[in-house]
């Protein structure tokens, strides 16, 4: 199945826009749990605990390599598609690179990882994207809007009398997506800009980042965001599903806040 199929399945059968990040901290783990195995066993807990409530997993791959937990994050993954089967995958590795070494990125995130789509950084052009633009079956998440503070030192520069931004956002949905596989990374933080983006790609999925523990406000995104058809949004939180609870009840607590933000969104939806 390919990820742009996967995720619209996963929209309807979950009836979900949320995303969870899963971007383990090691400072921050429920008592017990230290090192690789308590890594694993985190976010093995809190997948199992959402995985009827999410349309997309996001793991940020340095939270594992820093650890050097990249095998935490390849079972991971294995995890969610054997036990979870249907739930896309996105690898956040935020790569972009000349062609020679992007095919390895590629490989790296789709092969190694078996992830479903991967974030990446447009700024080195067409053809340090064509590796993965060229799996059509697998996602290209570019960045457009990012939601940190400094996003607008580069991005919202003026490019011909529209910011950089929009331009990205143009020539991906007008050049780069003949195989019907990109995506755009559209912060919650800016959700006028998130709207200008919607406007200018039509029904291309986005995947919002910012929502909770950097204050985004998911009315203001469901307004300017979604589609026609109430949908087209994978809203991502990570720290504020993650570390709801800090005891044994960790899992608990992620799956109360995740239908917490999944019924907000929903409520926003038509
Ligand atoms: O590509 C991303 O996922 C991303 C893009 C962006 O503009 N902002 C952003 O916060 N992210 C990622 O989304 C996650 C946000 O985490 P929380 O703020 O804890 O929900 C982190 O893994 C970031 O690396």
């Amino acid at each position: 199945m390919t990820f742009m199929t996967a995720l619209k399945d996963a929209w309807r059968r979950n009836d979900s826009l949320v995303c969870v990040g899963l971007d383990p901290e090691p400072g921050r783990l429920p008592a017990g749990l230290s090192g690789n195995e308590g890594i694993f066993a985190f976010c093995r807990d809190i997948v199992d605990a959402t995985a009827g409530q999410v349309c997309a997993y996001k793991p940020q791959i340095a939270h594992f390599a820093a650890q050097r937990a990249e095998g935490v994050l390849e079972r991971l993954i294995a995890h969610i598609h054997d036990r979870h089967p249907g739930i896309p995958v996105i690898l956040d590795a935020k790569r972009g690179d000349i062609g020679s070494t992007a095919k390895h990125y590629a490989s790296e995130a789709f092969d190694r990882y078996a992830a479903d789509a991967v974030t990446l950084n447009p700024y080195l052009g067409r053809d340090s994207i064509e590796p993965f633009l060229e799996r059509a079956d697998k996602g290209v998440i570019l960045l457009c809007r990012t939601s940190n503070p400094g996003g607008k030192d580069f991005q919202a520069l003026d490019c011909g009398g529209e910011p950089l931004y929009l331009r990205v956002a143009e020539t991906i949905a007008r050049e780069w997506n003949e195989n019907g596989n990109c995506a755009l990374v559209t912060g919650a933080t800016w959700p006028e800009e998130l709207g200008r983006v919607r406007a200018a790609v039509g029904d291309m999925p986005l995947l919002v980042p910012g929502i909770g523990a950097q204050g985004g406000d998911v009315q203001a995104v469901m307004k300017n965001g979604r589609t026609a058809d109430g949908t087209g949004l994978m809203i991502s939180s990570s720290r504020a599903i993650l570390y709801a609870g800090s005891g044994s009840d960790f899992a608990d607590l992620a799956h109360r806040a995740t239908e917490e933000m999944r019924k907000l969104t929903n409520s926003f939806r038509h």
